[in-house]
């Protein structure tokens, strides 16, 4: 398939060109090779200007009809899309909206070439645009499609040419409101080809509906008439029942459907099966010399009994219809003298009277037929409301025409003085068809004033009079009405478009139509295009090309003329508008912006475009730019894909600058407004600080204020819980309370001299150890001084001795301070408790007897201390652990009745760690162990001590070691002390 936007005009060897117009020699080759080579590549539609050219491919093509397909032809022009019918019919419809003039479709082509399919591609397209654009579900046109299904059963037949040749031609029209919608039909068939009831070619058949009808038993039946086609004479003769491609009981059940659809009750459709019944009985009539009568010419009806079932057939009466057959009415004489008589008839012209009456009865019944169709599409619209049509002329046989084109027709119909000649035309053409059956033409123009008919129908039942009334009534199918049609179609339209006299394009009244017909058909006859179908092959072989079965066609359909008119011509016509729109970057003055009338504009177009040979290449009418030859369209075509990119980037530039000053704009109102909004914001914020740090400010104040009491000395309000900052209680008072108590230290520690300072560390350290935690000592009094010499004091009786002793300590060099000096009461190493004094100094501790105050054995190191241990309980006992082999030393300090385990711990732990940088440990422990046994050569025991208080009624002050068995021993000690 070709892409639908290609509408080609280089040519392009593999899909050839889309319209033959832009050929560069006409010669029956030329068309024939770009016809061929377009059909090799399943391109079956090609454009001569804006005609269509279709050929039959006798072969389904995918997608060429989808919906998809069909869509992208809405709304878009001829030129700017590939060659379809769609295509065809977008563009009639566009003429017809907008000239509100009638438009006209003709189909030519001969039997089989697809003038009924294209027909139905063209109707298919319109009734997709009252479904897309009006949004229509009761379609009219589609019920015209349906009516197709039943003029096809009535009045196509196989030909040896087409299996569904019509036989009939058909002038169908969808009449539109103002607004563009369909909402009428209207179906006129002319030129129905009567004789194929009673006589065809061998291997054709008469109309499909006789063996349609013939399928039902149970119609024939109904009917009593045989079901056998070969009963029949007049089905008989040309030696043809069935065709392959047809299948006649289901397209019989189709046409009931469709019948039904609209709106035939049983009655109606039993008229019709009865019409049939007579007309294949009629054939069987058969006559015979009456002898008798001694006129050896006149007959008589030798069928008596078929002549009697065709009169019941009928509904008349036998006799009468046996005097119609056997005898005709001559009129003699004129005026008042006119008279008429009887004659008989011969055999052989009973004969002919009894077919032309079968030929008669079957156009009789066709014409009701769509009669009946037309009242149902006429859908009960007002005809005021009919704005305009779209005519569809399908010409049948087209091989009445083959001598003397269609356009010659049309043209010959458009000059009203001509009308007679065409007239005279067709009915010849009539009457060689009838003489070429052996027909006389006189004969038959009797039966054309429905006499016979008439005579019949007096006085008989109704429903099959009204039938063959009605279609008495609507006349005959002549040549004359399709004129008729025509005229009435056309006398709307004033389609001789006045010319405004331009140079050499010379204007003669109308009669330049007849004279330059060659040269300008299409132009004066705008509202008419065409379809032209071409046959590929004539055994209706799918993909087949035969090259002289087309070449045959190409010639009698008169492609080569046309083209050559259409390029000698002025082949492309364009609206100023539409031309402007597409073409106005060619020009300075008219890009971008044009402000002159349209036809200004275009001028300026043609102008800046430099075409050759202007003037006579292009003329300015008064509404469209007339364009000779498609060269200088492809000039305005070639400049325009040329200056194209140029206008897209300036157009980008313009649209990009203009966005972007858009944007720009809207950023800057936008930062403005959003700054505006923050200014707002911050001074609301600043206000609202402002008043904060007022506020805070005052309560900070009254705050301070309020903790003055707890600034000045010399009790810092203690006791008294520091007010908070705010309701509750937050950080800002737990930070404050620590300052106020690093600031009361910092005033506290500043007011002391080195010696206190010394012993606050050390009552700190002494905190840090003892606290107040659950494995610490009970009850050790912190607030107590820590005096360190307890014997220089003036109680001790030995005050003496004890100086004289530290005399003589400090002179043997290495001790030089005490840190602690007391009596003491120490447990030796079998468990007895001794007193002793002590001697803490910075070196050493000594033991002395208190009262020589002789010194007891060497001092012990202090260095080698490794941890101290003590009770959690109110005891007053510590045990000093020193590295092996040296003894533990355990010692009750609470002689006096004062703790004095924190102060010998703290000055202890201080000063190993002065000497050794070693911080020993405080043990917390009940039982405690030490061992005060051992020495170099021997390990010891442990002493296990636990730890309780004095029993009821036997507390003392004093702490009493009672040693226990073995090596365990119990602390007793006083709780309420
Ligand atoms: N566009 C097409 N694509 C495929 N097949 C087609 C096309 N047009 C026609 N045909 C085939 O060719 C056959 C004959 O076409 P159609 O009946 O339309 O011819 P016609 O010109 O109307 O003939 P007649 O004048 O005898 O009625 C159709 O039955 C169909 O099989």
């Amino acid at each position: 398939m070709e892409p639908i936007n290609s509408y080609n005009n280089s040519f392009d060897k593999n899909i050839g060109l889309s319209d033959f117009c832009f050929l560069d020699k006409i010669e029956e080759i030329d068309i024939l090779s770009n016809l061929s080579t377009r059909f090799n590549r399943d391109i079956i539609y090609t454009y001569i200007g804006d005609q269509v050219v279709s050929i039959n491919p006798f072969s389904k093509k995918p997608n060429l009809y989808d919906e998809k397909l069909l869509k992208s032809y809405q709304n878009m022009y001829m030129y700017e899309v590939s060659p379809h019918i769609y295509a065809l019919a977008e563009d009639t419809y566009k003429k017809l909206v907008l000239s509100k003039e009638n438009q006209c479709v003709i189909i030519t082509g001969e039997s089989g070439a697809g003038k009924t399919e294209s027909s139905k591609i063209f109707l298919n397209y319109l009734k997709n645009i009252s479904n897309d654009k009006f949004n229509k579900t009761e379609n009219i046109i589609k019920l015209v499609l349906e009516s197709n299904n039943i003029l096809e059963s009535f009045g196509n037949a196989k030909t040896l040419r087409n299996d569904n040749s019509s036989r009939f031609g058909k002038f169908i029209e969808i009449e539109f409101d103002g607004k563009g919608s369909p909402i009428s039909g209207k179906i006129s068939q002319f030129l129905l080809e009567k004789s194929r009831v009673h006589s065809r070619a061998i291997g054709e058949r008469s109309f499909h509906i006789f063996y349609q009808f013939l399928t039902s038993r149970e119609l024939t039946d109904r009917h009593q008439i045989p079901s056998d086609p070969s009963y029949y004479k007049y089905l008989k003769d040309s030696m043809c029942y069935s065709v392959s491609t047809v299948n006649d009981t289901k397209d019989f059940q189709s046409l009931i459907g469709s019948l039904k659809l609209l709106g035939w009750s049983e009655e109606d459709m039993n008229s019709i099966w009865r019409v049939l019944g007579a007309i294949l009985l009629i054939g069987n009539i058969e006559f015979s010399n009456d002898v008798e009568k001694n006129n050896v010419d006149a007959v008589y009806v030798s069928t008596p009994d078929t002549l009697k079932k065709v009169a019941q057939l009928l509904q008349c009466k036998t006799d009468l219809l046996e005097k119609s057959l056997i005898s005709r009415s001559l009129t003699l004489g004129a005026g008042k003298r006119q008279s008429s008589i009887r004659v008989l008839l011969n055999q052989s012209q009973a004969r002919e009277t009894r077919d032309a009456f079968a030929k008669v009865l079957y156009d009789r019944l066709f014409s009701s037929i769509i009669e009946r169709i037309n009242v149902t599409i006429a859908n009960g619209i007002d005809h005021k409301c009919i704005e305009m049509s779209i005519g569809i002329l399908d010409i049948y046989g087209f091989e009445i025409f083959e001598n003397n084109s269609f356009e010659q027709f049309i043209i010959n119909y458009s000059n009203e003085k001509l009308q007679q000649l065409f007239i005279n035309l067709v009915l010849r053409q009539e009457q060689e068809e009838y003489l070429k059956e052996g027909i006389e033409w006189k004969t038959i123009d009797n039966y054309f004033d429905n006499t016979p008919i008439i005579d019949l129908i007096e006085g008989q039942p109704v429903g099959l009079i009204k039938l063959l009334e009605e279609a008495c009534l609507i006349g005959q199918s002549t040549p004359e009405l399709l004129l008729q049609k025509f005229n009435q179609f056309f006398s709307k339209n004033n389609y001789f478009e006045s010319f405004e006299s331009t140079n050499n394009f010379q204007i003669e009244s109308k009669s330049f139509t007849l004279k330059h017909y060659a040269g300008d058909v299409n132009y004066n006859l705008e509202p008419i295009t065409y379809i032209r179908c071409i046959k590929s092959n004539n055994e209706k072989r799918a993909n087949y090309f035969d090259f002289e079965c087309v070449k045959h066609q190409i010639k009698y359909l008169n492609i080569q003329e046309t083209i050559r008119v259409r390029k000698a011509g002025y082949c492309h016509k364009q609206h100023y508008t539409r031309f402007l729109n597409r073409y106005k970057m060619l020009s300075n003055e008219t890009w971008p912006f044009w402000n002159g009338t349209p036809k200004e504009g275009v001028m300026a177009i043609v102008k800046a475009s430099q075409v050759q040979n202007s003037l006579m290449e292009c003329q300015f009418g008064k509404k469209k730019l007339f364009i000779k030859s498609a060269s200088t369209l492809f000039h305005f075509e070639e400049l325009r894909t040329k200056i194209l990119p140029k206008v897209v980037i300036e157009i980008q530039r313009v649209w990009r600058g203009y966005m972007a000053r858009k944007w720009y704009k809207r950023e800057l109102d936008r930062l403005k407004l959003e700054k505006e909004e923050m200014q707002k914001q911050l001074k609301r914020k600043q206000s609202a600080q402002l008043i904060q740090k007022f506020y805070l400010n005052y309560k900070v104040r009254t705050y301070v204020k309020k903790l003055k009491p707890w600034c000045v000395g010399p009790y810092y309000n203690k006791g008294h819980i520091m007010p908070t900052l705010w309701l509750r209680k937050t950080l800002i008072d737990s930070i404050m309370q620590t300052i106020h108590i690093a600031w009361w230290a910092k005033v506290k520690v500043t007011s002391l001299n080195m010696e206190q300072r010394a012993l606050v560390r050390q009552k700190i350290l002494a905190l840090d150890l003892f606290g107040m935690g659950y494995s610490r000592k009970k009850e050790w009094d912190c607030r107590r001084k820590f005096t360190a010499d307890y014997l220089s004091d003036d109680s001790n009786p030995k005050k003496q001795q004890f100086t004289e002793a530290v005399q003589l300590l400090f002179q043997k060099g290495g001790d030089k301070e005490i840190l602690f000096a007391d009596n003491v009461i120490k447990i030796n190493k079998r468990g007895k408790s001794q007193l002793r004094s002590i001697i803490i100094t910075d070196q050493h501790i000594y033991k002395y007897d208190p009262k020589k105050y002789t010194q007891k054995k060497v001092g012990l190191k202090l260095h080698s201390i490794v941890a101290l241990s003590t009770s959690n309980k109110k005891d007053t006992f510590l045990a000093i652990h020193f590295k092996q082999p040296i003894r533990d030393l355990f010692i009750d300090l609470g002689c006096d009745f004062v703790e004095k385990v924190s102060e010998v711990s703290t000055n202890l732990i201080q000063q190993v760690f002065k000497l050794t940088g070693t911080t020993i440990p405080l043990l917390f422990r009940d039982p405690l162990t030490f061992n005060n046994s051992r020495d170099s050569r021997n390990h010891g025991t442990d002493f296990v001590v636990s730890f309780s208080q004095y029993p009821k009624g036997k507390e003392q002050r004093q702490c009493t070691f009672i040693k226990g068995k073995g090596n365990t021993a119990i602390i007793h000690y006083n709780l309420n002390d």
